[in-house]
């Protein structure tokens, strides 16, 4: 199985069909995913009162398995079923015919004294939001104190958007954990699913990598194991040039600090050289506070222009959009940007200087340009996209349409590529959310983009450098020591803090 690949329902579908289609008969994968709930639930809890409340599709199929395997195991097992027995059918019906204990029609008092319940309602098809006894089934599971294990999804969550369909405390099941089948959906990532999902684990029923690789799923776990080769080391042969060279734009006098943490993150990211293009107005608070970032005046596009030009013989990303200001200005000196061989990195006031005419900066942009919007900000420039069902999509279909990577931030941030390929991010704790965070990340992603990375790999390399080194800072985190945690995360991820591994590379012999 590959750990970091994400499945949308329908892939799931097609995946399953792939392996039925293969020979695998579809009885043993419920058979299979029953028995992984099973030893699941018997792993993480003691021996105890469960109940199994299962629906009336091949979830509660599963459940139904789930039930017989823990009950031949000596577990105490009630199992209540949502709707008709009759009702049942295919492999969800042989499922519950193979059951030998009582199957009784849910109630309230079924969940009297359990120590578990095992959520089996509804999985990846669910189709409309929750409603009559249903509905109120959930909000008595939730009301209960037993903790709760889903099976695949907690029931009422959309597996593709990680939305709840419904409203009210009947509209989804609030799992501890959740155990799921072959590889996790979008929904147990994005929130407020991945906060009803508990913690996830994953269970392999025997589809193969490659049916995975046939469904053409592109969506990912953002994680080092999927870039962490690519990250640009240093060199002994090296010079600070070479490393990589990183423009940013300055705004205004007042309007500078927001700059100054971008040139920060992208020199602590390992850029070799940081060079701030500011307003001559605004050079003097510059220079009050820069010290290994370098000054160059900027006062327009012309002037952007020619820094971009002076530098072109050297690997380079230009960063523009912190504090940059909205209008005309700012618009000029992103299309001078964006004609130059640097790689650009737009964000905050870049990207909100386009609302009106995106296509100017669409038509511009190259595929390995990034752009990182938040919420508001995206939804300025991708209204159509904004209007998609889930933060996946939107993402996705932004990237086609700027012809660039998309960065849509937040605690569960999306980074889409142009030709599909998506990864959602996990590891950002929510003390991230604060002041100048965001312009550290675009100097994050900019420092990795001069140093060779591609834009999707720098995107996803810089957003997982800014969760890892929040989650580093702890409690009482502010933008300005983003920067200065990433040598503790480096040392982490390289291991170097390994004697055996820290020394000074040799030169290669010729
Ligand atoms: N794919 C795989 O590889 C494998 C899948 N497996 C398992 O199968 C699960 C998917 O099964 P599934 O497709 O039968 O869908 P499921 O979630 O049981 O629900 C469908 C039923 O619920 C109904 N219904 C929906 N919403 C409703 C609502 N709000 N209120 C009321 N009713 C509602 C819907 O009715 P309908 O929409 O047709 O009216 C239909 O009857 C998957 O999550 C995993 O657990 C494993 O066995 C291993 C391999
Ligand atoms: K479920």
């Amino acid at each position: 199985m590959n750990p970091f690949i994400i499945l949308s329902a329908n892939e799931m579908r097609a995946a399953e069909k792939l392996a039925i289609d293969g020979g695998i008969a579809s009885a043993a994968l419920m058979e299979k995913a029953g028995e992984g709930v099973a030893h699941h639930a018997m792993r993480f809890w003691s021996k105890r009162p469960t109940v199994v409340i299962c629906g009336p599709g091949n979830n509660g199929g599963d459940g139904f398995v789930a039930a017989r395997v823990m009950k031949s195991a000596g577990w105490p097992i009630r199992v209540a079923l949502l709707g008709k027995r009759e009702s049942l059918t295919g492999n969800a019906k042989l499922m519950a015919d193979l059951f030998d204990g009582d199957v009784v029609p849910f109630e309230k008092a079924v969940l009297n004294n359990c120590g578990l319940i095992i959520d089996a309602i509804f999985g990846t098809g669910l189709s409309r939001a929750t409603e009559g006894e249903i509905k109120s089934a959930i909000g008595a599971i939730n009301d209960n104190p037993a903790p709760v294990l889903a099976i695949d999804l907690p029931s009422g969550l959309d597996a593709d958007t990680g939305a709840v369909l419904g409203e009210g405390s009947g509209a989804v099941v609030h799992a501890r954990r959740s155990v799921t089948f072959h590889a996790k959906k979008p929904g147990h990532l994005l929130f407020p699913g991945r906060a009803l999902s508990g913690a996830v684990d994953v269970v392999d029923i025997g589809i193969s990598d490659q049916i995975t690789a046939a469904t053409g799923a592109q969506t990912y776990t953002n994680h080092p194991g999927l870039w962490g080769g690519l990250l640009p080391q240093p060199h002994w042969g090296g010079h600070k040039y070479s490393r990589g060279s990183v423009m940013v734009v300055s705004g205004g006098p007042l309007n500078t600090g927001a700059a100054r943490l971008a040139a920060r993150g992208a020199l602590r990211i390992g850029a070799g050289a940081v060079t701030m293009l500011t307003p001559a107005e605004a050079a003097p608070v510059h220079a009050a506070h820069l010290t290994a970032v370098m000054l160059r005046i900027a006062n327009n596009d012309e002037d952007v222009a020619k820094a971009m030009a002076a530098s072109e013989h050297m690997p380079m990303a230009l960063v523009i959009g912190p504090a940059a200001g909205v209008g005309e200005g700012t618009r000029a000196k992103v299309m001078a940007g964006l004609k130059s061989k640097a790689a650009v990195i737009l964000d905050a006031d870049a990207i909100t200087s386009f609302a009106d005419q995106p296509q100017t900066l669409f038509s511009a942009l190259r595929p390995t340009d990034v752009l990182t919007p938040h919420g508001g900000e995206f939804a300025r420039l991708f209204p159509e996209a904004a209007k998609l069902d889930g933060k996946l999509e939107a993402a996705r279909r932004a990237s086609k349409e700027a012809n660039a990577v998309v960065v849509l931030k937040g605690a569960d941030t999306v980074i889409a590529a142009p030709d599909g390929r998506a990864l959602i991010n996990t590891n950002a704790p929510p003390t991230l959310a604060t002041a100048g965070s965001g312009d550290v990340l675009a100097g994050f992603i900019a420092g990795l983009r001069a140093q060779g990375m591609d834009g999707f790999g720098a995107a996803a390399a810089g957003v997982w450098f800014h969760g890892a080194a929040g989650q580093t800072i702890g409690d009482g985190l502010i933008a300005e020591d983003l920067p200065d945690a990433v040598p503790a995360v480096m040392r982490i991820l390289f291991q170097k803090d390994q004697p055996e591994k820290n020394q000074a590379a040799a030169p290669e012999a010729n």
